[in-house]
């Protein structure tokens, strides 16, 4: 979708900004432009909608040449998102938001409506905000309705740049799993810049990492964690690179445990082979444990003496989120659901099948580096 061939840009003063850059980004891929400042990102980036001329080689989009394309005519086919979003102060969120359609000739009604139906998917109710000035607005809402006005024209790629930069870290959290849940959905093609790693990781599909003007390595997150393809990535992932593996290793279904399983209408049992056992309803749901030794001297069903069960959490969820949610609820497993429905029981994890999940994570990607180093860093990392 996005082709970069031999790019060079230099600067009139002589600085090389980006090098002989040769990259792809497939067609609903987001890809994580990663490095320290001044490596040449936000270069890279602008030359895709000819804010900055490349120097020599090309960038193909859709493999039509954007050095023939007219600025305005390639720029509808791109939504741009900065740090400083630029709204316009004297217009309404709404307003704000259906501008870009309004102006490709939209009618207005029509691209209100359109411009409401996008607040609502960036997690902004359009009744209680569409009226509103940016200047009423939280830092991290200006940014949902910069991402919410980037996609009014329904751009098939998406450029971003340290778009979640300017807010606190609780609520660039929040807004990176909004925009993954988002990219789920509309699944457009991303060059997305910023200078954090664990930003990176965590919503790249792939993740180039920049040293000065130069790729240095682009590949998987879990690649790029696992197999640093030198020692300039290997530093600038970070010596707790075994830690950040937890924020991109899904649950499978295969890392689970079988625990003793009763039912909300059985009778107490007497004898368990665990120390407790998840309670599930009629339609084998997660509806909470019961504690041997507490069965062992009741009477009656389980219903009666079933406990909540808090910390759980849906297949496919991280193993960092397994991992704080052990920690948030003091709990020694969490039980697994499937992520659909309702919540059919699927299992449990545990610290050592936790363990084991984030070994089978680094083996798998440890292509190049001897077995028993990942070893190394995995287990004194966590
Ligand atoms: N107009 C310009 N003229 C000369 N040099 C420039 C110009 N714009 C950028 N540079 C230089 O090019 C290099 C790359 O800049 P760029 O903005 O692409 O980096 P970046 O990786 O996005 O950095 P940051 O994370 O700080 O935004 C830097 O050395 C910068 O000083």
């Amino acid at each position: 979708m996005i082709r970069f061939e031999h790019v060079t840009k230099r600067y009139a003063d002589g600085t090389t900004a980006v090098d002989d850059l040769t990259f792809e980004v497939a067609e609903g891929e987001l890809v994580t432009l990663v490095g320290p400042s001044g490596c040449g990102k936000t270069t890279t980036m602008k030359m895709v909608n000819r804010l900055i001329e490349p120097t020599s080689g090309r960038i193909l989009l859709d493999g039509e040449d954007v050095s023939a394309v007219d600025p305005v005519r390639l720029r509808r086919r791109i939504g741009y998102v900065i740090q400083q979003v630029g709204l316009f102060p004297h217009r309404t969120v709404l307003d704000n938001t259906a501008t870009v359609p309004h102006l490709l000739g939209v009618k207005r009604a029509k691209a209100r409506e359109r411009a409401a139906e996008l607040l609502d998917l960036v997690g902004l109710d359009p009744s209680v905000y569409g009226d509103r000035y940016p200047d009423q607005l939280s830092g991290g809402q200006r940014q949902r309705v910069g991402v919410a006005r980037a996609l009014a024209a329904d751009p098939p790629v998406l450029l971003m740049d340290e778009p979640f930069g300017a807010v606190d870290p609780v609520v660039r959290e929040r807004l990176q799993s909004e925009f993954l849940r988002l990219q789920q959905s509309v699944r457009k093609t991303v060059l997305f810049v910023t200078h954090d790693i664990e930003e990176a990781v965590r919503l790249g599909d792939r993740i180039a990492v920049y040293g000065d003007g130069r790729i240095e390595q682009f590949d998987t997150p879990s690649a790029v964690l696992g197999s640093p393809a030198n020692e300039y990535v290997a530093g600038f992932v970070g010596a707790d690179r075994g830690l950040k593996r937890l924020s991109v290793t899904p649950i499978e279904e295969g890392d689970l445990e079988q625990p003793p399983v009763v039912h909300l209408d059985d009778p107490l049992p007497r004898e368990l082979d665990a120390r407790w056992a998840v309670v599930l309803d009629g339609d084998d749901n997660l509806h909470g444990w019961i504690s041997a030794e507490h069965a062992r001297v009741r009477t009656g069903t389980v219903r009666e003496h079933a406990r909540r069960m808090e910390a759980w959490l849906p297949v496919g969820a991280s193993l960092k989120q397994a991992f704080a949610t052990m920690l948030q609820h003091d709990a020694g497993w969490i039980a697994v659901v499937d992520n659909a429905g309702e919540g059919r029981f699927l299992g449990v994890l545990t610290p050592s099948r936790l363990h084991e999940a984030l070994r089978r994570s680094t083996a798998a990607d440890a292509r190049d580096v001897p077995r028993a180093d990942v070893e190394l860093e995995t287990v004194s990392d966590h």
